[in-house]
């Protein structure tokens, strides 16, 4: 199959590189022409997945239409806040009907939609999906095992797709909840972000268990809320990506977390990392869910506070665990 990948970053290239291997015909589109080239003559991508070698029938180039032209199925791995702008640079050179996959975790900042939702106002007529899960690009480059999870409504669509990412140890589920597998992949950033912030202050794992239990607790009442089903939180694109995110050194939501522990301010941590962390965006959209649907949602909450410079990380750690009464532990908040 003809398949293009639109971002170069460490997502995209490696599920470019994963497809290809698949003996699938992928073309991986970077907007900085000196990527491109440095795929195509050397077959590496230094800036993002630092001393692997792509496999050498992986196609790059800086050319949108060409790359659009190419699809028969187009994957989508640029970060969510220019995942709009991008499918509407694609659609006047895409074919009818043709799959849009999301690689994308977050919520667009001002219409708080899904990605999937993105992609059918931008593309109506295209049958949209969603690949999440616990996926740190550098393990599965690696060629190590890992389970993924490709979300759309239509099983049909879901299977046909599971087929043509299946590869090796990259074990495919396909769910029909493309509302609990988004939220899940969205949230769960933020989390990272609070665990990381606890890590960074030096605190126990006690501390950081007890935040990602919570932080469980807030994505599964917010998917809840907004139409997903609580048994996808509690599986890989829930539990599964919460856990590898919190606990992994890979993680780039963990790792701001863990500086703005240490006392760095963000602005200085973000151009450090030149990579994206998609919670510091979605944080905004994800407190405004919230307020929506009327939910507690503390860990979110403060990590908004802390975000917008409103309080320091050491404070927030002390409101986590300290200042904010604990109720029952079935209920949110
Ligand atoms: N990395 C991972 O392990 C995983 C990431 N994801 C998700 O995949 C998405 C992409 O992440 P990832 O690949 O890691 O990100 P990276 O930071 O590694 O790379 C981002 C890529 O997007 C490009 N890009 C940035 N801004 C724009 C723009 N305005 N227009 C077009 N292209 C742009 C960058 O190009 P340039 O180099 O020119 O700046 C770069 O190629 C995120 O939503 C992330 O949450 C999901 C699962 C695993
Ligand atoms: O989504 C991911 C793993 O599943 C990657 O997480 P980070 O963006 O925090 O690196």
């Amino acid at each position: 199959m003809r398949i293009t990948v639109l971002g170069a970053g460490s997502w995209g290239t490696t599920v470019a590189s994963v497809l290809t291997r698949r003996d699938h015909e992928s073309l991986i589109w970077a907007r900085d022409p000196a990527a491109a080239d440095e795929i195509n003559a050397k077959h590496t991508n230094e800036r993002y997945l630092q001393g692997f070698t792509l496999p050498e029938r992986l196609r790059a180039t800086a050319d949108l239409a060409e790359a659009a032209g190419h699809a028969e199925l187009l994957v989508v791995g640029v970060p969510t806040g220019a995942f709009r702008e991008t499918l509407e640079r694609v659609r006047p050179d895409l074919h009818p009907w043709i799959p849009v996959v999301s690689l994308s975790k977050g919520l667009e900042r001002d219409s708080l939609l899904r990605m999937t939702e993105v992609i059918k106002e931008v593309l109506p007529g295209h049958p949209a999906a969603a690949l999440t899960g616990p996926n740190l690009a550098k393990e599965i480059m690696a060629g190590m095992a890992a389970a993924t999870v490709i979300a759309t409504e239509d099983l049909t669509v879901a299977t046909e797709i599971q087929r043509v990412f299946r590869r090796g140890l990259l074990r495919v589920y396909t769910n029909h909840d493309v509302i609990g597998c988004e939220v899940g992949g969205a949230l769960k950033n933020v989390v990272a972000i609070a665990t990381g912030i606890a890590q960074g202050l030096g605190v126990g794992d006690n501390t950081r268990a007890g935040v990602i239990s919570r932080g469980l607790a807030e994505l599964t009442t917010l998917a809840v809320a907004m139409g997903g089903e609580p048994t996808t939180l509690a599986g890989l694109a829930g539990m599964g990506d919460l856990v590898a995110t919190c606990i992994s050194p890979h993680s780039r939501n963990r790792y701001v977390g863990e500086q703005l522990g240490r006392g760095r301010s963000l602005d200085d941590i973000l151009a450090e990392m030149g990579q994206v962390a998609e919670g510091v965006k979605t944080v905004h959209a994800a407190v405004q869910l919230a307020d929506q649907h009327g939910l507690p949602m503390p860990i979110t909450r403060t990590i908004h506070r802390v975000i917008t410079g409103d309080i320091t990380a050491e404070y927030a750690y002390d409101g986590l665990l300290r200042s904010h009464p604990a109720g029952h532990e079935s209920e949110p908040g």
